[in-house]
């Protein structure tokens, strides 16, 4: 037998072994877990029956409530027992599919050799002294993906060890079976790469443990950085490097940090379900997501109509016509400035001398407080003070005043009608409180009135408490008058054009009660500024993914909100598809807001989503697209059919969407430009295609098939394959809807086809 051979069926050998100990320990702990899981339904059916029950003398009752706190410890501490063992279940579970997927020999400088095979978590043999299988986060394994054979150091929470790598190996194992073994360099695997990326995509993200690679591992294991900036090509790796990561800062602050603590702000809400079984599969639970317009919806409340950000990119994609179209984008792009901020901040200076608005405080129907009074004693109050502190101590003023006006109004009318609709039963009570409170005159003409004045008092104060509610939540500040008259009394900032009909637009807009979705974070901010930030301290890590969608204006928010947090962002400055987000010129954001030693920059450059024919074609779309490196996976060339006319499209289509159920592709999609456009190619195949599925900005959730998608819906997500449904100049020669286009052909992974009629878009290469 050569010296492969045998080694092969060592290693063979191994995966057998660790299988069966992995099997054997599933049997026991699956017993195990099921006999405490009977304990608990036994407990909580019995609780009661173990329970003394005594409530006759302070002693029993004392003794009582110990024996239920007792039989409830009991329950709890089952419960955990449970919850530990149901992991470890199903870690075994996920090991006994494939127990390892590397190994590396390491020998520690003036150590002994030593080999380390890494897994999605830690094994130990049954002494619990050795580790069969390492967890791919513990610190040696970030040799495996960042060094090949060679000098190697790594980090550990003592300090850096360095040492000697003499074999770094990659195994493919299924259902404990060894498929095939590779010994590589630093780069891993090209074999197993080309085995994970040759796939067909799936509903749901996949974890990439396996196959890290050394600079997305160098995001992945960041601790240092306050904000990490990633910038990527598109297919590089960066919303996977961002939940890998999530996870090892999992298992890497395992004592102090839980997944409760981490938010991720995602671009959409399919986007959520896209990604939501990454983190499950390697054992952790989720963090937080959400998506940025979900956040200003719950911040902002019912008051206003939101407009989101893609019926924002929807008009700006489709109303060239309207005449207020160019005031329009020069509104979104200044309200996402950071010098609006500036404008703003100094606004609220000079409202600490001048120019609050209140809102009348007013009780049927009748102003109790005017609102000229209430700025009279706002500006009374110390001028050092900042402005949510005046409006702190203005509240404490205004509800001692509606306490004397309560007590005014009880002499009202509406009152006495009140009272005339009482029954006997609450003048009893009345009578039976004043009577414990010994309120009562010995004149029995007096009891009447006591009774009276006290119902009266219930009456209003019942009817006051929705207003005193109302101050306490500062509901009397105008903040919308406050916002509007900003844009009369403010000079535009140096680089704004159409300062006038940007204010008479946002005037109009949230006359009618809509916040336009530029209007949203500077409206904020502002009430913020003017009543306090609601900060968010319990958040340690925020992640943004697609931030490059993100005005400076937002992020600046974003940091405000949770000032506690480290950031990190991933993005691509040639997918930003937003008008504001052109604002953020090279990806550079929080510029001036992190220290720059705080700040660190990765980029990525290598793209792994697309076939080499594929990123080669996009590539060229951009600028600067020379410099991304294709991934060596080869496929069919993308093709450009120009059709002879628009009747030519339901053959076409039906003919590729044919031969592409024939390869095999589980998911493909018609990428349309708009969500108009989506709808229009929807109705037109939904009656041939019945499984057609029209992804729309409410669709929640990323399945399986053949969809028609709006390119910004298409963002973070990928397909087997693609059709762009138009890609005619007349559809995509604007310069602002290159980096759309260009998002919406990267999301192929294996086919391209795109499809037009006339001329072709100029961005096509
Ligand atoms: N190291 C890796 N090993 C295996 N697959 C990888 C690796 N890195 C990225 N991929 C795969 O490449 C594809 C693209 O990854 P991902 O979506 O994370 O990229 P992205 O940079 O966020 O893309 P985009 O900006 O275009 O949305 C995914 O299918 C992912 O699984």
């Amino acid at each position: 037998m050569s010296n492969i051979e045998d080694d092969y069926a060592q290693e063979e050998r191994r995966v057998q072994a660790v299988t069966e100990l992995i099997r054997e320990r599933l049997g026991r702990l699956t017993d195990e877990t099921g006999d405490i899981k009977s304990e608990i339904v036994d407990i909580k059916r019995n609780f009661w029956d173990d329970v003394t029950v005594n409530f006759e003398d302070a002693a029993e009752t004392a003794e009582t409530y110990a024996s239920m706190k007792q039989q409830a410890e009991l329950l709890s501490e089952r419960e955990r027992s449970h919850r530990v063992l149901h992991n470890e279940v199903k870690l075994l579970q996920k090991l006994e599919m494939s127990p390892y997927f590397g190994r590396i020999d390491v020998a520690e400088e003036g150590g002994q050799a030593e080999t380390i095979y890494l897994g999605v978590g830690s094994l130990l043999d049954d002494t619990n002294e050795n580790y069969l299988v390492y967890d791919w986060r513990a610190p040696i394994s970030s040799v495996y993906y960042d060094y090949g054979p060679g000098p190697i150091a790594y980090k550990t929470p003592n300090g850096t060890i360095t040492g000697e790598m003499t074999l770094k190996r990659q195994y493919i194992i299924r259902y404990g079976k060894l498929l095939s073994m590779f010994d590589t360099g630093v780069t891993i695997g090209d074999e197993i790469l080309q085995e994970v990326l040759g796939k067909h995509s799936d509903a749901q993200m996949k974890s990439i443990v396996a196959t890290i690679q050394q600079e997305q591992n160098a995001i992945i294991r960041n601790e240092q950085a306050k904000l990490l900036v990633v910038q990527g090509a598109a297919g590089s790796g960066k919303t996977s490097a961002a939940l890998q990561r999530v996870a090892y800062l999992l298992y890497r602050f395992r004592e102090s940090l839980t997944a409760e603590q981490i938010v991720l702000f995602s671009p959409n809400p399919m986007f959520n379900s896209y990604v939501s079984t990454v983190l499950p599969e390697l054992g952790e639970q989720n963090m937080q997501q959400t998506t940025y317009g979900e956040y200003l919806e719950h911040r902002l409340g019912k008051a206003f109509q939101l407009e989101d950000q893609f019926q924002q990119m929807e008009y700006c994609l489709t109303s060239y016509d309207d005449p207020q179209y160019a005031a329009k984008l020069a509104s979104i792009k200044l309200k996402g400035t950071a010098q609006f901020m500036d404008v703003i901040d100094r606004y609220v200076e000079k409202l600490a001398h001048e120019g609050m608005q209140f809102k009348n405080i007013v009780f049927r129907g009748k102003v109790l407080i005017s609102k000229k009074r209430i700025a009279e004693m706002f500006y009374e109050l110390d001028p050092s003070l900042n402005i949510p502190l005046r409006l702190q101590e203005l509240t404490g003023k205004l509800l001692k005043e509606l306490t004397v006006l309560s007590k005014e109004e009880q002499k009202e009318s509406w009152v006495d009608e009140e009272l005339e609709l009482l029954g006997t039963e609450q003048f009893v009570e009345a009578f039976q409180q004043l009577k414990q409170k010994n309120q009562f005159h010995d004149n029995s003409f007096n009891d009447y009135e006591a009774e009276r004045n006290y119902l009266a008092a219930r009456i209003v104060q019942d009817q006051f408490k929705k207003l005193r509610r109302q101050v306490k939540l500062l509901k009397y500040v105008d903040t919308t008058a406050i916002y509007i008259a900003m844009f009369q009394q403010e000079q535009a900032p140096e680089s704004s054009e159409h300062w006038q009909q940007i204010s008479e637009l946002t005037l109009q807009a949230i006359m009618n009660k809509v916040m336009p979705y530029e209007d949203a974070t500077p409206y904020l901010y502002l009430k913020e500024r003017l009543e306090g930030f609601h900060t968010n301290t319990t958040v340690k890590y925020v992640f943004i993914d697609e931030g490059q969608d993100y005005s400076p204006f937002q992020l600046h928010y974003l940091k405000r909100i949770f000032p506690r947090s480290r950031m990190t962002i991933v993005g691509d400055i040639n997918q930003s598809i937003f008008v504001h987000a052109s604002l953020q010129e090279n990806f550079n954001p929080f510029e001036n807001v992190y220290d720059k030693n705080e700040t660190e920059r990765i980029t990525l450059l290598r793209s792994y989503r697309s076939t080499k024919e594929i990123v080669e074609f996009t590539a060229k779309m951009i600028e600067g697209g020379d410099q991304i490196i294709p991934f060596n996976r080869h496929g069919k060339q993308p093709v450009v059919t120009a059709l002879a006319s628009e009747a030519e499209y339901d053959q076409h289509v039906d003919e590729i969407l044919h031969s592409w159920l024939r390869e095999g592709y589980t998911s493909i999609a018609i990428i349309c430009k708009t969500a108009k456009e989506s709808k229009a190619v929807y109705a037109r195949f939904i009656e041939r295609w019945k499984t057609l599925r029209l992804i729309t900005q409410e669709t929640v959730t990323f399945e399986q098939g053949i969809m028609v998608i709006p390119a910004y819906l298409a963002k973070g997500v990928e397909f087997d394959a693609v059709i762009i449904y138009d890609a005619s100049d007349d559809n995509y020669h604007l310069e602002s809807e290159r980096k759309l286009f260009y998002t919406a052909c990267t999301r192929a992974m294996h086919e391209l086809h795109l499809l037009l009629v006339g001329k072709p878009s100029p961005f096509l290469p």
